[in-house]
């Protein structure tokens, strides 16, 4: 079910030796845009009617009331409870580390900048709902925007045929758990365009208020909704199908590596799965174990069509610094090491959006529960961006503080900067300040 290359003794190239699967944005832009157009006019009638077309449904409330949100609380199972607040206070240990400090850089007598970071101050928090629901992404998207301070945070996620039209219960008691009030129940395009433009009933009454920054998972609609709204919103990423990699020598447990392969592939049809190693016998023993574990899995369709994708594979090659460049080439989502010596393997890592060091850090550990953010930078953008963190939620705004005796050393130099610059009202704002025009 994965296909084995051997690349030893061959030339590859390899940042094209694992081809991701194609994303059809461009189409999905094409849908996305009149949905926009039509929240844009139509506000949350439209967001409705929208909500009712692509889900299925059509929630009694966009909002979802109080009460829904206490009962939700209310009935969630104890285990799941338990489970839920152990995640929530490791990942607040962990985002509010994250929390820069503001800083004062002296620079001369009467001159100082200081680096102060403001929460952003209205978030819009996406989390998917329509192959799968993801309790653990509340989580992932609320807890840095807390440990940020933004005072003013909504969530949606679209609505369940099982419970009422509502988000799943379990999203709900998250929310509750973690003190959100403000949640909707609409996904897809509708949803990030409710957040982006904000949405009134037909009597003009505000239901959502617009946000300043959309952030969260999903899939190629909302992607593509997100990506309309760069420039006019933040966006946290235009996110693509979740994506492993796990990096292994002769001595990973064949069982766990293929274990770990599978469950992301359970996430979505073109998800990567991607083995790179310095064993055949690795290789092999892992593609066995798959082909074992796969058969009677829950999603088992889903985990085929993604372990059988172009952008899942496993590669073998020479030697561990091979093996280290693929993996960089790559810049994978997520990466595990499973080698004899992963700390002198991840000194040479410079590209992953998150690093799971050793055969008991799986993936899936990140998923819920150790404290890093699941929402993780897809498709490569691990060469430039990182996974949401309490950062995403803040703005660097720079403070100058200058009297006259710290402006006057530089003021012939910034005139003459600004006359080479061709730029003379500039020179003039300084010379004012000290000469006679
Ligand atoms: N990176 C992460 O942290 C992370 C976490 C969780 C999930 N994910 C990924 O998020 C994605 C979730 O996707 P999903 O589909 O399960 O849920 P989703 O909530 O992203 O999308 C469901 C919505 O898509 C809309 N939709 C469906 N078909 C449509 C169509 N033909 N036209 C217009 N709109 C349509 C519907 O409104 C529906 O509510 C998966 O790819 C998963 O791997 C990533
Ligand atoms: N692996 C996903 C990110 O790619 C996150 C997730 C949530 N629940 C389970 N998994
Ligand atoms: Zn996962």
């Amino acid at each position: 079910m994965l296909n084995i290359a051997d690349l030893r003794n061959t030339t590859y190239d390899p940042a094209t030796v694992m081809p991701r699967a194609k994303l059809e944005v461009a189409d999905a832009s094409a849908v996305v845009e009149p949905i926009i157009d039509q929240v844009r006019h139509g506000g949350a009638t439209a967001v409705l009617e929208l909500t009712e077309r692509f889900d299925g449904l059509r929630p009694q409330t966009l909002r979802v009331p109080t009460s829904a949100m206490d009962r939700a609380l209310e009935e969630l199972e104890s285990d799941v409870r338990v489970a839920l607040e152990e995640s929530i206070a490791r990942a607040r240990a962990v985002h509010d580390a994250q929390l820069p400090p503001d800083t004062v850089v002296p620079l001369a007598d009467g001159a100082r900048v200081e680096n102060h970071w403001l929460p952003i101050q209205r978030v819009g928090l996406y989390v998917p709902g329509g192959r799968a629901v993801y309790p653990s992404s509340v989580i992932m998207n609320v807890v840095p925007a807390q440990a940020a301070g933004v005072p003013s945070i909504a969530v949606t996620s679209p609505p369940q045929t099982d419970f009422d039209g509502l988000p799943h219960p379990v999203i709900l008691a998250a929310c509750q758990l973690l003190g959100v009030e403000e949640v909707y129940a609409t996904g897809g395009a509708q949803a990030i365009a409710m957040f982006g433009l904000g949405a009134d009933d037909d009597a003009g009454n505000t239901v959502c208020a617009p946000v300043d920054l959309i952030t969260g998972p999903g899939n190629v609609y909302v992607a593509a909704a997100k990506q309309a709204f760069l420039g006019q919103v933040g966006i946290d990423a235009v996110a693509g199908p979740s994506e492993i990699l796990v990096l292994a020598d002769q001595t990973a447990h064949p069982a766990w590596v293929a274990a770990d392969l599978i469950s992301q592939s359970e996430h979505d049809p073109l998800a990567a799965s991607v083995l790179v190693t310095t064993s055949m016998d690795l290789a092999e023993a892992v593609v066995a174990e798959i082909e074992a574990q796969v058969p009677g899995a829950v999603l088992e369709d889903q985990i085929r069509e993604a372990l059988t994708g172009q952008q899942s594979g496993a590669l073998v090659v020479e030697t561990l610094d091979e093996a280290i460049e693929v993996t960089n080439a790559i810049a994978t989502e997520h990466l595990e090491l499973q080698t004899a010596d992963n700390d002198a393997v991840l000194e040479k890592i410079t590209h992953a959006g998150a690093v799971f060091l050793g055969a008991f850090a799986p993936v899936p550990l990140g998923d819920y529960s150790a404290g890093s953010n699941h929402v993780l930078p897809t498709s490569g953008t691990a060469r430039f961006s990182s996974g949401l963190n309490t950062v995403s939620f803040l703005r660097l705004q720079q403070r100058i503080h200058y009297d006259k005796t710290g402006l006057e050393p530089l003021s012939k130099g910034i005139q003459a900067l600004a006359t080479s610059e061709g730029l003379h009202a500039h020179a003039d704002a300084i010379r004012h300040r000290f000469d006679e025009m």
